[in-house]
């Protein structure tokens, strides 16, 4: 494609059909017969209503070949970001859901993550989760070399990720399953200070005390330090459940809430993303506001393991940042469709138990899984929607493939099949994934 005419940007693809997504204002806004740009360097460039066809091609020099037609009912949404994924735990995925958060840790988690010194296994499971995923990535694993090779998956793949290694120097059950406080320390710096040499574009770390509950004061403390001075991504998990809780609270009888320990550690920050929250108080939902620090809602963990209901309408009333996560292998389910289905399920049993309560709409779920989840890992500025100037990252979905999971009539809206696809969609109708202008899905061999 030929370069523009008046500055150097150079359009490399132009998409003309719908495009679906969120704002600010609109949980939800369905852009039909409209026409999109993308640079060389993958970044929306123009999205306008078609009827500018013609001078958008003369002010960026493309022509009426150049561009790509969706077919019929055909439609783009952002890349799905998953803001809470552990790749360590894919490997038993759909299994062992039958205890609460610290049971099943010990049972099925620690056990398994264990394996992940074995370089081979670790190839194996991150070759298949990577593909599994479409959005971005949090993983977390102990053992600092595989973690980078995880790293390296996604880079070649072309994911975009946040990769983290897991943190802990206490564990009580599986005692063999820890690091000592040095360890933990120095392989953190060793796995940060590698992954940014080898520059990816699309993959950083994160870094990832597990919890509390499996973290001293001073690997807190100097997990803080590292990432203010570094500044560093932070995730880890909050309030999930309230034996979880309620342990917190014995251990730390100086802190006014669990919430409180994180921050006392430098550890709640505009770049923090803690996932569930299902229990945390109105006072902590303040400081995580002040903060500027994130919540990952993870539905399907929260039910299948039975740790809670999230509150989502209050922790929006907070004006707290909240985006979507699959939580494999506390959630049964990688795909953020499932996600956005169960933050539905999770919203409704709140209506059932609450008189008045505001139910959320598949709408504002939507958002929570695109633009939300941007928010929550504070990279609004360059993912979550289709604005000028952020990475095109983004799903093309094909709502009438032949065998596909619903079926589209003629009567139907383009917003009854937007809606179709999100109740009903899955892997076979998102055809193509793009991040940051490449295409990523259909994968290469
Ligand atoms: O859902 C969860 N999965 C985990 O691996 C974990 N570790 C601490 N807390 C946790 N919660
Ligand atoms: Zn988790």
């Amino acid at each position: 494609m030929t370069s523009c005419n008046e500055s150097v940007i150079r359009i490399t693809s132009v998409f003309k059909g719908a495009f679906v997504h969120s704002t600010h204002t609109s949980p939800m806004e369905i852009l039909e017969n409209f026409i999109l740009g993308v640079s060389e360097a993958g970044k929306i460039v123009f999205i306008e209503g078609a009827y500018e066809q013609e001078n958008l091609a003369k002010r960026w020099g493309f022509r009426n070949t150049d561009i790509t037609h969706l077919k019929d009912w055909e439609f783009f949404i952002p890349g799905m970001v998953d803001t809470h994924i552990h790749a360590s735990q894919y490997s038993y995925m759909g299994t062992g859901l039958d205890m609460p958060l610290l049971q099943w840790l010990n049972t099925y988690t620690f056990p398994a993550e264990l394996k992940y010194n074995k370089t081979e296994f670790a190839e194996e499971v991150y070759n298949k989760v990577v593909k599994r995923t479409t959005g971005m990535q949090l993983a977390t694993i102990q053992h600092s070399h595989s973690t980078l090779l995880l790293g390296e998956i996604a880079d070649k793949i072309g994911q975009r990720a946040l990769v983290g290694k897991v943190c802990m120097d206490i564990n009580n059950t599986v005692e063999e399953y820890k690091e000592t406080t040095e360890e933990s320390v120095e392989e953190t710096k060793r796995f940060i200070s590698t992954l940014l040499q080898r520059k990816y574009p699309q993959v950083k770390p994160i870094i990832t005390p597990r919890f509390v509950l499996s973290c001293s004061d001073k690997l807190l403390k100097d997990l803080g330090f590292i990432a203010k001075n570094n500044d560093l991504h932070i995730q880890s998990h909050i309030s999930e459940n309230t034996e979880e809780v309620q342990i917190v609270k014995e251990m730390f009888p100086d802190c006014k809430s669990y919430t409180d320990v994180y921050n006392k550690y430098n550890l709640l920050t505009n770049k923090t993303v803690m996932a569930h929250g299902c229990h945390l108080t109105d006072k902590e939902l303040d400081i995580f506001n002040q903060r500027g620090a994130a919540i990952s809602h993870c539905p399907n963990s929260n039910l299948s393991l039975c740790s809670g209901l999230l509150d989502v309408r209050n922790v929006l009333k907070h004006k707290v940042k909240i985006g979507l996560g699959t939580d494999v292998s506390g959630g049964y389910s990688p795909s953020m469709l499932d996600a956005m289905r169960r933050a539905l399920d999770t919203s409704k049993a709140l209506t059932i138990q609450t008189s008045g309560y505001e139910t959320l709409t598949y709408k504002e779920v939507f958002r929570l899984a695109t633009l939300g989840g941007s928010q929550a890992l504070a990279l609004e500025d360059t993912i979550g929607n289709f604005e000028v100037g952020k990475d095109f990252d983004a799903v093309l979905v094909s709502p009438s493939i032949p065998g596909g999971p619903f079926d589209v009539f003629a009567g139907d809206t383009f917003e009854v099949v937007v809606e179709k696809f999100l109740n009903l969609g899955d892997d076979r109708n998102m055809v193509e994934v793009y991040v940051a202008g490449k295409k990523v899905v259909p994968f290469k061999e």
